[in-house]
């Protein structure tokens, strides 16, 4: 009998109920016993409806507070000493310090605490751990520390106690955890490098005793995710050895405990051998995002007694599955191993997908139809099992029905633009390039805005109060009309651009007060593009994304930013920046069509975005920014991918931007980025200014710039906006003078990290005066130098 299975679901709650109990008991509004009764609850729940939706293995220890990389740290013990933990089990608010930080006595002084740390929060002497992108999606995972000589003990036992408060609930669950060289691998080693997997040793004996637990509370299989199993091989050498001796360990100690090693995200390749001769029962393909691995492991061939799960069931991508094609490579598996040795999933945890189809009552009916979330994925594994175990016969009005469904998504006219097809094929690679190179831009951009030398300005958004998120909550519910609002947020531009006048800041910014998200909004306001009202997904913590939906060809009607910066430049004599969100960080923080290769998706949104920067600028607007945060992170996992990607990548982001005449200056911002791999194609970008995040580096991030002797202008952020902290001119001006040592003056600008959303008005304002004060404090020193 094949069984249907899944790899993990979603935490948050179809109403979002994780995130007000967690953000609730931060403020101190919810005791933590009511916090954890929040938790309680929702494991049941999803327990219940994934027994109902007739899955055999259902998971455990899927579930967290916070973060499930973060769990196991505290389940193995790898709790930094900053936190003052004394071993035994990891008490919930350490685990949250972990993640946050903690606040301390005075404002000011010490560390910073993680973004997502609500604003008034005081700073605090203990810094939270770093977060960083989970592979290439746009969910963040607590960073681990690790450190030469570290040792490990079972402090939590949270996977043991979920697994039993299932069983005596009634469920027999699948305990997951993420594998003991996959812990290692993301880790950070702190206190000076050296090889991760040296720990490997200590922290085998920890699993074991783990496994050896989860056996006596008797559970019958463990779900083991091995993610790095599909990844190039890191730096580190014996990799393979690596899995050898961690599995060798892992069987001694399971009995007979049955282990699911889980890889994700990409194929096995040159790891398939590695994969395929550990001492493990099953072994989970993600056949979404690698098809073609099935056929090379039937033929290298499967070694008796282990099981495939099969991942057929997109885990990262919101259609719904063509079911009788699905079945097609699963049946050529159940003719090489039987039914018996197969388990069918979704390709990977479905943290990834929204919750449920079933509460989002305005999408158009036809589109609603295309679609599946993590509940109605659960039955299409439903239904592909049945059809395994039973025959096609069994599940033939499913498979009829999504057939059907299939058909009308592929031969809808709704997804079709001719015109935006045709914009594409007569695409001429002038439309991609700046009419003159940076020299002669720049002459002519100085000339037209007269900015002094190391200019200030901000990333663009400014606090997003309660009240502005209020006001769009009326809206919405129709307590407010549309020019109700639209004053209100008008008078909130004014405040902002007021304020910033007033700081001295050179460009200036509208504050992004319209926008609920900076890729929903335009996907909001966008053809091609869905969007939903209950689709969040948890992107860090307690902050979500509502990721819109691309389903058809992308073009774009009306002007989307044009009327709100206008309005900012009218109240100035200042130059007022445009923001825009770019075509790479669009298509890769929404749901994207699979009917066609990301590339083409891109360059539509490329030259919808296109169309709006020429707008801004016939409209006046001498400046704009055009956001690729997530240019880094859409980088395929396999470096042999990386080429293809950067070329349609950057062509796409100057699709979009290069249109404008050699006086209009173009920014774009990145942030959660490493450079040195990717340098050229970053300069190939060739905006006038780029801004990135650089202060919490102390800089550091400037190195890849400064060896490829970056041409065109740049602004290292100087003030650290996942903190609540302030930072002092003097500090401000030291990372200025570091940055004005390795890259010319005359190149550089003067921002913050990233944008101001996530802060508080009693947080930036003063920092930013502070900002501007450094500014001019590096102007004397160079001018006097010059
Ligand atoms: N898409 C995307 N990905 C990103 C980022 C980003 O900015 N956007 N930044 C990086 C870090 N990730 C982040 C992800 C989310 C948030 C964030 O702040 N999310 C907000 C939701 C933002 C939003 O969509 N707001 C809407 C809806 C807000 C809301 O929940 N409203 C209340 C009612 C309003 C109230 O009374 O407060 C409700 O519906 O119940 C709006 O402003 O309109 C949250 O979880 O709280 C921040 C960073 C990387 N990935
Ligand atoms: C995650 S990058 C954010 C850029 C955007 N313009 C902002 O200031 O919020
Ligand atoms: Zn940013």
């Amino acid at each position: 009998m094949a069984v249907a299975g899944n790899l993990g679901f979603p935490r948050i709650g179809a109403g979002r109920e994780l995130k007000r109990a967690t953000e609730a008991y931060w403020k101190g509004e919810l005791g933590e016993d009511a916090l954890l009764a929040v938790g309680r609850e929702l494991r049941l729940r999803h327990w219940g409806l994934q027994r109902d939706a007739g899955l055999g293995a259902i998971p455990s220890n899927d579930f967290s507070f916070y973060d499930q990389v973060l769990d196991m740290a505290c389940v193995v013990g790898a709790v930094p000493e900053r936190f003052g933990w004394e071993g035994g089990p990891v008490p919930l608010a350490t685990a949250f310090a972990m993640a946050r930080g903690v606040s301390g006595p005075t404002r000011g002084a010490g560390g910073e605490v993680r973004p997502g740390t609500e604003a008034g929060v005081a700073p605090s002497g203990v810094p939270a751990m770093e977060m960083t992108k989970w592979f290439d999606t746009n969910y963040h995972y607590i960073v681990p520390e690790l450190h030469r000589g570290q040792r490990f003990e079972l402090a939590s036992k949270k996977p043991v106690d979920e697994f039993r408060e299932a069983r005596e609930a009634g469920f027999d669950t699948r305990p997951v955890l993420i594998g003991p060289v996959s812990l290692l691998l993301l880790g950070k080693a702190r206190g000076g490098a050296f090889d991760r997997l040296s720990l490997l040793d200590t922290l085998l004996p920890v699993y074991q005793q783990l496994l050896a637990e989860l056996r006596e509370a008797g559970a019958a299989w463990v779900q083991v995710d091995e993610p790095f199993l599909a990844l190039d091989p890191p730096p580190e050498g014996s990799l393979h050895d690596a899995y050898r001796r961690a599995y060798a360990a892992l069987r001694e100690a399971a009995g007979n405990l049955k282990l699911l090693v889980a890889t994700y995200f990409e194929g096995l390749r040159e790891n398939l051998e590695t994969a395929l001769a550990l001492p493990v029962n099953g072994l989970h393909l993600d056949l979404v995002r690698a098809p073609e691995q099935l056929d090379q492991v039937l033929a290298h061939g499967v070694p008796e007694g282990l099981t495939l799960s099969l991942g057929v069931v997109d885990g990262r991508n919101v259609w719904r599955t063509d079911l009788a094609a699905a079945l097609e490579p699963m049946e050529r598996a159940r003719k090489a191993l039987g039914s018996h040795r197969l388990q069918v999933a979704p390709s990977c945890s479905l943290l990834h997908v929204p919750v449920d189809l079933s509460l989002e009552t305005a999408l158009d009916p036809e589109l609603k139809g295309w679609l599946a979330f993590a509940r109605q994925k659960l039955d299409e594994v439903a239904v592909l099992a049945r059809a395994l175990n039973e025959g096609r016969d069994a599940v033939r009005t499913a498979l009829e029905a999504s057939r059907s469904q299939v058909e009308a998504r592929r031969s809808s006219a709704r997804r079709e633009n001719p015109q935006v097809q045709a914009r594409l094929v007569s695409l001429t690679s002038e439309q991609a390039r700046r009419r003159s190179p940076h020299t002669e831009r720049r002459s002519a951009q100085q000339a037209r805005l007269g900015l002094p030398p190391f200019p200030t300005t901000t990333i663009g958004s400014f606090p997003q109060t309660g009240g502005i998120r209020r006001l769009r909550a009326r809206l919405r519910r129709g307590e407010l009309d549309e020019a109700a609002y639209e004053t209100a947020i008008k008078a909130e531009i004014e405040r902002v651009v007021r304020l910033q006048e007033g700081l001295g800041l050179d460009v200036l910014v509208h504050g992004e007060p319209e926008r609920n998200d900076m890729v929903e909004y335009f996907g909001e306001q966008l053809e091609g593009f869905a969007f939903t009202e209950h689709g969040w997904v948890q992107s860090y913590g307690s902050r979500y994304v509502k990721p819109p939906i691309i389903y058809g060809d992308v073009w774009r009607p009306a002007p989307m930013t044009v009327r709100w910066i206008t309005y900012a430049q009218s109240l100035t004599d200042r130059p007022v920046k445009g923001m825009l969100t770019g075509p790479v960080t669009i298509l890769q923080w929404s749901f994207v069509r699979d009917d066609q290769p990301r590339s083409e998706t891109c360059r539509q949104i490329a030259l919808a975005i296109r169309d709006e920067v020429l707008d801004l600028e016939a409209a006046g607007i001498g400046v704009i920014q055009i956001d690729e945060p997530a240019f880094r992170e859409g980088l395929p996992l396999r470096r042999a991918d990386w080429a293809g990607y950067l070329r349609w990548a950057s062509e796409s982001f100057r699709l979009a931007t290069a249109g404008v005449r050699d006086e209009t200056q173009i920014h774009t911002h990145m942030c959660y980025s490493e450079f040195n791999d990717i340098i050229d194609a970053i300069a190939g970008l060739d905006a006038d200014v780029i801004s990135i995040e650089a202060s919490r580096s102390g800089m550091e991030l400037l190195d890849a710039f400064v060896a490829f002797r970056y041409p065109n202008e740049i602004g290292p952020g100087v003030y650290d906006i996942h903190s609540p902290r302030v930072p002092g001119r003097e500090e401000m001006e030291h990372l200025l003078r570091r940055a004005a040592q390795v890259l010319d003056p005359a190149q550089l600008w003067v921002n913050p990290d990233c944008g101001l959303k996530t802060r508080s008005y009693d947080e930036v304002t003063p920092s930013l005066r502070n900002l501007v004060a450094a500014a001019r404090v590096l102007r004397e020193e160079v001018g006097a130098e010059g």
